[in-house]
């Protein structure tokens, strides 16, 4: 059985970016830019006030002193004038710093009468002007390519003079669940019909990626149905199946694939749960065979398509799983030869002292009232030995 991060490293050597496509910034929240982002404009285009008061020379902004008013500058209508000791110009927040003042004085620090000014105290050179460019300068790469946009992102680009951004295409993923058991959500079941949960989930998961990952028609156990459900994997970037993966008469992906071209990389894994994880190419179309039981799909598509969607949009993919350390909270028993993903509930603890990790009792990886009430997945080496409650131990949190 193959090592988890070998075969991690297989999947992801197969896979590149899908393309690209251009958005509007209304639109781009969530997607990966494909291009580093440069500046059109200048943010502030020009020095402004960052207050609303009067522009005036330094050498004017000693308490006591009485300004001429020469004109008023509203942001949106810069004056002409240029201020000279003595004078000064009324501005507002936003409004383009005057020639000749290097200083604004806030209002609330004046006396006004009439056509003139007395300042109430002192002010400091240069006090609140925003200098030009001093958020971004034109030209300046103000997000890198493969960045995730924000709606904080979307503000800068804005500023920077886009409407338009080119991002990563959203990775056509299928999800195809196998079984002749397998029933939809709502439809009427049989005694041993069991829903799909497996393909919701996944493909709600991978949707949350940034993938554009849809459900395909259930295959049923039988060739002629699997071999039926192929003809929509030419046009994906990536087929993800769901089941019939084990070893089991009716575990029929691998054999009704093969005479559609399928090369199968490998197949097992030294993981728990997720031994019969599958990789291979249909034709173009990369595929990853994900065992039927639902916490075994999540798990897997945690540690594996998750990285597969990664790289289909383009961005960074660590080669190795990011995980974090925590306390165990009970003592395990020494492991066997497959990495383990315990469903554990992580528990924040005070004093900066790490979160405590603690694995349900039951493993079975079939129960999604148990992973859906797991916060992380504590994570074991192959052979790991027998381990105290209090000792150190490696998680993944859960989305
Ligand atoms: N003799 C052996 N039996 C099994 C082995 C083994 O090594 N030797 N491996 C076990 C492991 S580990 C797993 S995991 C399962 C996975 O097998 P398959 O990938 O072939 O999955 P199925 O047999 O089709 O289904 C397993 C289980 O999950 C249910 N299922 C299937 N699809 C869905 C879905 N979309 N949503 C919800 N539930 C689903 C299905 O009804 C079965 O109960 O094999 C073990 N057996
Ligand atoms: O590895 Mo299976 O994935 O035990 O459930």
């Amino acid at each position: 059985m193959l090592d988890v991060a070998v075969a991690r490293a297989r999947i992801l050597e197969k896979l590149a970016p899908c393309g690209q496509e251009t958005v509007s910034i209304a639109s781009a929240c969530g997607r990966v830019l494909a291009s580093p982002l440069l500046a059109r404009l200048s943010n502030p285009p020009v020095s402004v006030s960052s207050m609303d008061g009067y522009a005036v020379c330094a050498e004017d902004a000693q308490k006591g002193a009485t300004l001429t008013i020469i004109g008023e500058a509203p942001a949106g209508h810069p004056s002409s004038l240029t201020v000279t000791k003595g004078h000064c110009i009324r501005l507002f927040t936003g409004s383009q710093i005057p020639t000749g003042a290097d200083t604004v004085l806030i209002q609330e620090n004046m006396q006004r009468d009439g056509n003139t000014v007395t300042l109430l105290a002192d002010g400091q050179q240069g006090q609140f002007i925003r200098k030009q460019g001093q958020d971004f300068q034109r030209g300046e790469t103000v997000l890198p390519a493969g960045h995730l946009l924000t709606a904080r992102d979307i503000g800068l680009a804005a500023a920077a003079g886009h409407v338009w951004l080119t991002v990563s295409r959203r990775p056509r993923v299928g999800i195809l669940a196998t079984g002749d058991e397998i029933i939809l959500p709502g439809d009427p079941a049989q005694p041993d019909s069991i829903v799909n949960s497996g393909a919701f989930m996944v493909t709600a998961y991978l949707n949350s990626l940034g993938a554009d990952a849809i459900l395909l028609p259930v295959a049923r156990d039988n060739g002629e149905s699997l071999s039926a459900a192929i003809e929509h994997a030419s046009h994906l970037d990536l087929l993800v199946t769901i089941g019939g993966a084990s070893v089991g008469t009716y575990d029929l992906v691998r054999d009704a694939f093969k005479p559609h071209g399928l090369e199968l990389d490998f197949w097992k894994i030294a993981m728990r749960p997720g031994r019969p994880l599958m990789s291979g190419q249909l034709g173009k179309t990369p595929m990853i065979g994900l065992p039927g039981n639902p916490v075994a799909a999540m798990v897997c598509s945690l540690v594996f398509v998750q990285a597969a969607i990664r790289a289909l949009i383009g961005q960074k993919v660590s080669e190795k799983l990011e995980t974090e350390t925590a306390i165990l909270g009970s003592d395990l028993k020494q492991n066997d030869q497959r990495q383990d993903f315990l469903r554990c509930t992580l528990t924040p603890q005070p004093d900066g002292q790490l979160p405590l990790a603690t694995p349900f009792a039951s493993q079975d990886s079939a129960q999604l009232n148990i992973l859906a009430k797991s916060n992380a997945l504590l994570i074991r080496a192959p052979h790991a030995p027998a381990v105290k409650a209090g000792t150190v131990c490696n998680i993944m949190r859960l989305p």
